[in-house]
């Protein structure tokens, strides 16, 4: 488990002090993946350089499975950092040396017999799925495959937690969701806590439990990804999954946004809600997902004559919000339908 308490940065002092990390407080749980997500500038790498203590932190503190990070020697820092495997965006890994000698790299360091250290390393090559790729030089793996020796390395020596930084950064889309399957895969099979900092929206979605929104050193907002998903009024909940093109509604409709707040909405929601409202229902788009088994999402339906109040209220008996589609809600692709049409028929 990592705690980040009233975690403060500073470069620089007097005039040219630069809080770039202010007072953050977050944990990250066993088996969980928490993602902080922010734009360039944010303070990412500062607070990925804090967690390992390669950067000491103007205040507060960094504990990791109850040891204060922050409080200890050089020398003790040195063993905690075995305890927290990092992974960084570009893999690291030594051109001249193959997957396996780069992967026994940390136990080469600790002195581990060589037999110890061949059976590791054939586990971990296992581990990450690339047993047929053990005497493959960098240059012949792919960026993906680069990517999971480093990822292997960094489970070298058994650590608790995982910081993941920029991690799936300049991989395609293909590599970026087998990267993402093997981190979910380490997290529920070792239990691991993992800290993933990234500055893609798309990839938290993908992968993590919980997320927390960096933006100039402060979180702006944090929460397990499926509330957040749930909740039709959270800024990041739909950054996370942002409203895709959809058709316009017809003349004689209204676009409105309905998004799934319950774990128990019906999937024939569109039928019942036109049932409910004796008025056909036009689904005009929808993005849905599955996050730990249960469906969030939201869909653009088009409503023809209906009592705003009614159609909020039959949405609510289904697990639903139901609001007249903003601006932010319609995708950059959508034929936006006709002013006249953007409030909710009365
Ligand atoms: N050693 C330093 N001295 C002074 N300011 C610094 C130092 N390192 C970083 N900063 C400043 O801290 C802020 C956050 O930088 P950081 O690299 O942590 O952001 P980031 O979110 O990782 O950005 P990017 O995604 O572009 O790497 C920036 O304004 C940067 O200029």
């Amino acid at each position: 488990m990592i705690t980040v308490e009233k975690l403060t940065k500073v470069y620089g002092n007097g005039d040219s002090a630069v809080t770039v990390l202010d007072n953050l407080d977050f944990s990250v749980q066993q088996a969980e993946i928490f993602a902080v997500v922010g734009p360039s500038g944010a303070g990412k790498s500062t607070l990925a350089q804090c967690v390992n203590l390669l950067e000491r932190p103007t205040s507060g503190s960094v504990i990791v499975n109850g040891e204060n990070l922050s409080q200890l020697t050089e020398a003790q820092l040195r063993a905690a950092r075995r305890r927290i495997g990092t992974v960084f965006q570009s893999d690291g890994l030594f051109s001249r040396r193959t997957a396996a000698e780069n992967i026994s790299l940390p136990l080469d360091y600790l002195g581990v017999t060589r037999a110890d250290a061949k059976k590791r390393v054939g586990e971990l090559l296992e581990r990450v799925g690339l047993s047929s790729h053990a005497k493959h030089y960098p240059h012949q793996l792919s960026g993906g495959q680069r990517q999971r020796v480093g990822i292997a390395r960094a489970l070298a020596l058994k650590p608790t937690v995982l910081l993941a930084d920029e991690a799936t950064s300049g991989l395609d889309p293909a590599s970026t969701a087998s990267i993402t399957a093997l981190l979910k895969e380490l997290r529920t099979d070792l239990g691991l806590s993992i800290l993933f900092i990234t500055h893609e929206m798309e990839t938290v979605l993908q992968v993590a439990d919980s997320v927390a929104r960096l933006d100039n050193g402060h979180i702006v907002e944090s929460g397990r990804v499926v509330d957040l998903l749930r909740d039709a009024s959270s800024p990041l909940g739909r950054d996370l999954n942002p409203a895709k093109p959809a058709l316009p509604a017809a003349p004689d409709e209204t676009t409105w946004f309905v998004s799934y707040t319950s774990a128990h909405v019906p999937s024939d929601w569109v039928t019942r809600l036109g049932e409910a409202l004796s008025s056909p229902v036009s689904l005009l788009g929808a993005s849905i997902e599955t996050i730990e088994g249960a469906v969030v999402g939201h869909a653009q339906v088009g409503l023809r004559a209906a009592n705003a109040e009614a159609v909020i209220r039959q949405a609510q008996k289904l697990g639903l919000d139901a609001r007249p589609a903003a601006a932010h809600d319609l995708a950059s692709t959508t034929v936006a339908a006709p002013a006249g049409q953007k409030e909710p028929v009365a």
